[in-house]
C-alpha cells in the first residue's frame, strides 16, 4: 500500500482519490415485484443510467480526483486461486441456498468462471435461467422457492458506495448494513481491503466489521474534522454501533468528539446524508422539513463505553466541537415547503464536496442549487434522472478514501 492512502480528515478537503462502482446488469435484475426487498422504489434505464455516472466520473477526474472502480479492484484480486476460492464459497455460503447439493454445483460452476465473469455474477447475482440445468436430486427448499428468481441475489445498491465502509482519518470502517439486500457489499470490502495491493499491508485500524451486531452505514458518517465526527442515528445506525466504533476511535485514533445526531426513522431519511451534508468550512446545508426534529448528543471517551451528553440543537453541537464563532445552515428547497420536500425526495441535500465550497449535487434540485450558490457555494450540476431512481444522490454515490488535509 501508498503509505498514507487512506486519509480522511475532513467532509471538505479536495477530494484525491474515490471510491465508486459503475452501475451494471445487476440493475436490469429489478422486477416490480423485487423493488421493495431490493430497496428501491422504481426501475432505473441502465443505459442512461451508466452515462449519467461516467460524467459523474468524469466531473471527479478532471478535477485531478484518482477514481477506483469496485469491480476493477475485486477482478484484479481474484486472479489469486486462493483468494478467488474463499471468495466464491464466501458468496455461496453466506446466500442462503440452504442446499448442500447445489452449494457444492454453484462453487464448482463459478471456479470455472474467469475473473471478469465472475465479478459480474458477485454483483449482478446469478438468475436461475443463466444455470446450466444439470442433473440432481431437487430437495425441499428447490419445490418451495420455485417462483424465486435468483441463486445469487443481485446487488443493485452497489453503486452507493457511501454506505458500505467510510475511511475515517487513517482507518476504515467496514460497515455492517441494516438489510440482507445491501450485505454482500461489505463482504467485497473486506476482500479488497485484505488483497489489493492498494490496500494491502495496511496496518491502519479496522474501525468497524461487517461481522458485527449492531448495524451502522457510512451515509450516516460525516467526518467533519480530524477531531470531530458526527453520526446519524437513524433507521440503519443504531446507538450501540455508534458507541462501539466510538469508543475505538477515541481510543486508537485522534478524534476527540462523536456527535450522534438523531433523525426520525424513515426511508425517506434513511440516512443523516439525505437530510444533511457539509459544504463549507462552517457551511452545512439541511432539509428544513426535518431541523426541528433533529437531536444532537456529545460523545466522549469513557472507561468501557463512551460518555454520553445531550446538547442544546445541532447548530450549537457544531459551533462548540468546531470551535466556530458561526457556522450556516443553509435550508434545501429554496424556502419552500413543498419545493424542498420534492427536493429532499430527489437527494438535493445529498451534495458531495469535491473542495472547500466546491460540491457535486443533482441538477434537477434547482431550487436547492440555486440557494447554495445564494451562500457562496460553487454548484457542479450532474444529471441524474436515473441514477436517482435508487434513492441517493453524490455523496451516496461515492467512497472518499484520501482527501487534502485542512
Ligand atoms: N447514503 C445514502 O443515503 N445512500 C442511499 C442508499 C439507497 C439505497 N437504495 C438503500 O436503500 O440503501
Amino acid at each position: 500500500m501508498k503509505e498514507g492512502f487512506f486519509d480522511i480528515t475532513s467532509e471538505i478537503g479536495k477530494l484525491e482519490a474515490v471510491l465508486l462502482h459503475r452501475p451494471g446488469k445487476e440493475l436490469e435484475r429489478l422486477t416490480p415485484q423485487y423493488l421493495q426487498e431490493l430497496l428501491f422504489d422504481d426501475i432505473p434505464w441502465l443505459k442512461k443510467m451508466r452515462e449519467e455516472h461516467n460524467n459523474f466520473a468524469k466531473v471527479m477526474k478532471d478535477r485531478d480526483c484518482s477514481v477506483y472502480y469496485y469491480e476493477s479492484l475485486l477482478e484484479e484480486i481474484l486472479l489469486d486461486r486462493e483468494v478467488r476460492s474463499s471468495f466464491i464459497k464466501d458468496i455461496v455460503y453466506n446466500g442462503n441456498i440452504d442446499n448442500v447439493e447445489l452449494e457444492r454445483v454453484l462453487i464448482e460452476f463459478l471456479l470455472a468462471k474467469d475473473s471478469k465473469e465472475l465479478v459480474e455474477i458477485a454483483i449482478a447475482g446469478l438468475h436461475k435461467r443463466d444455470f446450466p440445468d444439470i442433473d440432481r436430486e431437487f430437495h425441499l427448499v428447490d419445490y418451495i422457492r420455485v417462483d424465486y428468481p435468483f441463486y445469487i441475489n443481485p446487488l443493485p445498491n452497489l453503486y452507493f458506495t457511501r454506505d458500505i465502509g467510510a475511511v475515517i482519518g487513517q482507518g476504515l470502517s467496514i460497515n455492517k448494513m441494516n438489510t440482507p439486500a445491501r450485505d454482500r457489499e461489505t463482504m467485497f470490502l473486506k476482500y479488497i481491503y485484505q488483497y489489493h495491493p492498494l490496500f494491502k499491508n495496511n496496518e491502519k485500524p479496522l474501525w468497524y466489521d461487517y461481522k458485527e451486531t449492531h448495524s451502522i452505514e457510512g451515509g450516516d458518517i460525516l467526518v467533519l474534522s480530524e477531531e470531530v465526527i458526527a453520526i446519524g442515528c437513524s433507521e440503519r445506525t443504531s446507538p450501540a454501533a455508534i458507541e462501539t466504533i466510538s469508543q475505538r476511535l477515541f481510543q486508537q485514533g485522534s478524534i476527540e468528539k462523536v456527535i450522534a445526531i438523531e433523525i426520525p426513522f424513515t426511508r425517506a431519511y434513511m440516512h443523516l446524508d439525505t437530510v444533511f451534508t457539509m459544504v463549507d468550512y462552517d457551511k452545512f446545508t439541511i432539509y428544513p422539513g426535518i431541523e426541528d426534529m433533529v437531536k444532537a448528543y456529545e460523545l466522549t471517551v469513557g472507561k468501557t463505553t463512551p460518555k454520553v451528553r445531550p446538547m442544546k440543537n445541532l447548530k450549537d453541537a457544531l459551533k462548540t466541537t468546531l470551535r466556530l464563532p458561526d457556522v450556516q445552515l443553509i435550508q434545501s428547497g429554496g424556502g419552500d415547503e413543498i419545493t424542498a420536500a420534492r427536493e429532499q425526495w430527489n437527494d438535493s441535500t445529498n451534495t458531495l464536496a469535491i473542495a472547500p465550497g466546491v460540491v457535486i449535487t443533482y441538477d434537477r434540485n434547482e431550487a436547492s442549487n440555486a440557494t447554495l450558490r445564494k451562500h457562496g457555494i460553487e454548484v457542479i450540476e450532474i444529471e441524474g434522472s436515473e441514477l436517482v431512481r435508487g434513492r441517493g444522490g453524490p455523496r451516496c454515490m461515492s467512497m472518499p478514501l484520501k482527501r487534502q488535509n485542512q
